[in-house]
């Protein structure tokens, strides 16, 4: 498998020592001494706008790559793969409901959500009929089967794409899912079949969730709540500052 793997692991997740900041004009820095979240465990990260939790995400899910200090994914450290095994590793081991949804405009909403498992042998192999499976996804998010199977996702409401991002996210029950923001565009009765949902799929498959939202309210369903500045040292500095 990929390299750095070190078996069976406890934590789903562990950083380390982590330091990171935006290359160009930005002056945000981030320090992370240490972050686990145990297998199977279903944290909601809490944090203020602009605190840095889809900065963290991006970290998690090895889209950027910190500075300093080690990112592990059930065992694996990131920054021991090269950046095509870590694409593949991501497509495998982590759906991701990215907070722009990241839908491919021209593509059915069916297509978005079986695109993952044409870069995942594993995540793949365990859908016995990836279209049965993407039309249960969505039925079970309220998405109608015709809207799924003919529309373009850029003729979806956002709430409509939210919803295809989060069944592409689910399909293939990847180890860890990781969703940013994932019910903003929805209104309280869809957040409650969304939560329903994204509940059911990470039991079912024994997987870890980390779910970032402003809105406490949905927090009551996570085992743990995780305050970002209990976990992230934080630091801006003006424009024009030295050092
Ligand atoms: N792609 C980027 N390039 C440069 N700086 C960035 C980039 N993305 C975020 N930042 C900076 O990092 C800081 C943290 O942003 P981030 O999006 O991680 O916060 P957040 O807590 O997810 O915010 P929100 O809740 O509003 O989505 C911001 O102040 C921003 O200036």
């Amino acid at each position: 498998m990929a390299g750095g793997t070190s078996g069976q692991a406890e934590q789903a997740i562990r950083l380390r020592d982590l330091q990171f900041s935006w290359s160009g004009r930005t002056s945000f820095r981030m320090e992370v001494p240490d972050l686990r979240v145990a297998r199977g465990e279903k944290v909601f990260l809490l944090g203020e706008s602009g605190s840095g939790k889809s900065t963290l995400l991006s970290l998690i899910c090895g889209i950027n790559a910190p500075q300093r200090g080690t990112v592990e994914v059930d065992g694996t450290a990131l920054g021991s793969l090269s950046a095509a095994a870590r694409d593949r590793f991501r497509a495998e081991r982590i759906g991701v409901i990215f907070q722009m949804f990241n839908l491919l405009p021209y593509a059915s909403p069916l297509e978005n959500i079986l695109l993952p498992l044409s870069f995942a042998k594993a995540r793949r192999a365990r859908v016995a009929d990836p279209r049965a499976e993407a039309l249960r996804l969505t039925a079970g998010l309220g998405l109608e089967a015709d809207l799924v199977c003919g529309a373009r996702a850029s003729e979806l409401s956002i709430g409509q794409q939210q919803r295809v991002a989060a069944a592409r996210a689910l399909i293939g029950g990847p180890a860890l899912i990781v969703a940013d923001e994932p019910t903003s565009a929805l209104d309280a009765a869809r957040q409650g079949d969304f939560l329903d949902l994204l509940m059911q799929q990470t039991e079912a498959e024994g997987a870890t969730l980390l779910m970032v939202s402003h809105d406490a309210r949905l927090a009551e369903r996570f085992d743990r709540v995780m305050d970002l500045s209990q976990v992230v040292l934080t630091s801006r500095e003006g424009p024009g500052a030295g050092g």
